[in-house]
């Protein structure tokens, strides 16, 4: 069963085009890429699916509902990390995870806050206040928080941006087994090609606010007679 389906998405900002027309399908337990050179309408297109903005034209269907007519339902199964949301940086990390696990009114919400402790490895930093906390260490509680309703749908913009590559790597392994295991189906943009390759099963490239290429790292190095991805990046970007 198809988790989203956005159909021929458009959004401009003012004089600028952002996106002109972009369809995605992801999968159930897919983990897809949207990739493109920076200015190419990814967040754009993140945010659209995520009800943040409102396309200007085009159709979101995420778990066989119309985003636009079943919002609430449709986004308490979705959720999202991205370097630039901002928590409340006062709290406590507990307090953070805590926080949007009765937003999303989680069953046994003090046992998931536990459990989401565990996943990321944040026992250490768990009564530091997050304003208090490193870069890397921040996306770690933002990758908390994006898991503690048990997402259907996990949405991450650039989720290993911050991260030095040791924690980078665990990220990547531990988001490969989250998806393996609850069936989740996750969509990222990273401009880490290597990281793409290894997670995803299948990339949107965009370029201009178009999708200009999809399929496996695989299929598109064939099409594109590369060696790898950062081949078909380098490829796609100049045209
Ligand atoms: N709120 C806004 N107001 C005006 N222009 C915007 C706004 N948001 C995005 N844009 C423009 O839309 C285009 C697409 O931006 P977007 O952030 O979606 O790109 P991106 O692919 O995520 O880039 P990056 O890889 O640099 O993060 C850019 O030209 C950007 O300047």
């Amino acid at each position: 069963m198809a988790i989203l389906e956005a159909t021929r998405l458009a959004k401009r900002f003012g004089p600028v085009t952002a996106v002109h027309d972009v369809s995605i399908t992801v999968a159930e337990g897919e983990v897809a890429a949207l990739l493109g050179p920076n200015g190419a309408g990814k967040s754009t297109t993140l945010h659209m699916l995520l009800g943040l903005i409102t396309p200007d034209a085009g159709t979101i269907t995420l778990f066989g509902m119309e985003l636009a007519r079943h919002r609430v339902e449709a986004l308490s199964r979705v959720n999202f990390a991205a370097s630039y949301v901002d928590l409340p940086g006062p709290l406590l990390v507990q307090e953070v995870i805590d926080v949007f696990a009765r937003f999303y009114a989680v069953r046994r919400p003090k046992e998931r806050v536990a459990e989401m402790i565990e996943l990321l490895e944040l026992g250490p930093l768990r009564r530091r206040r997050l304003m208090d906390l490193s870069s890397g260490q921040r996306t770690r509680v933002q990758l908390a928080k994006a898991l503690v309703n048990a997402p259907r749908l996990l949405v991450l913009d650039e989720p290993t941006a911050n991260l030095d590559p040791d924690a980078g790597d665990r990220i990547r392994g531990l988001l490969s087994r989250v998806a393996r295991d609850s069936g989740a189906a996750m969509l990222i943009t990273s401009h880490n090609m290597r990281e793409v390759e290894r997670m995803c099963d299948r990339i949107h490239f965009l370029a201009e606010g178009r999708v200009v290429a999809a399929g496996s790292a695989a299929e598109l190095a064939g099409h594109y007679g590369a060696e790898d991805l950062e081949g078909v990046f380098l490829k796609v970007a100049r045209g």
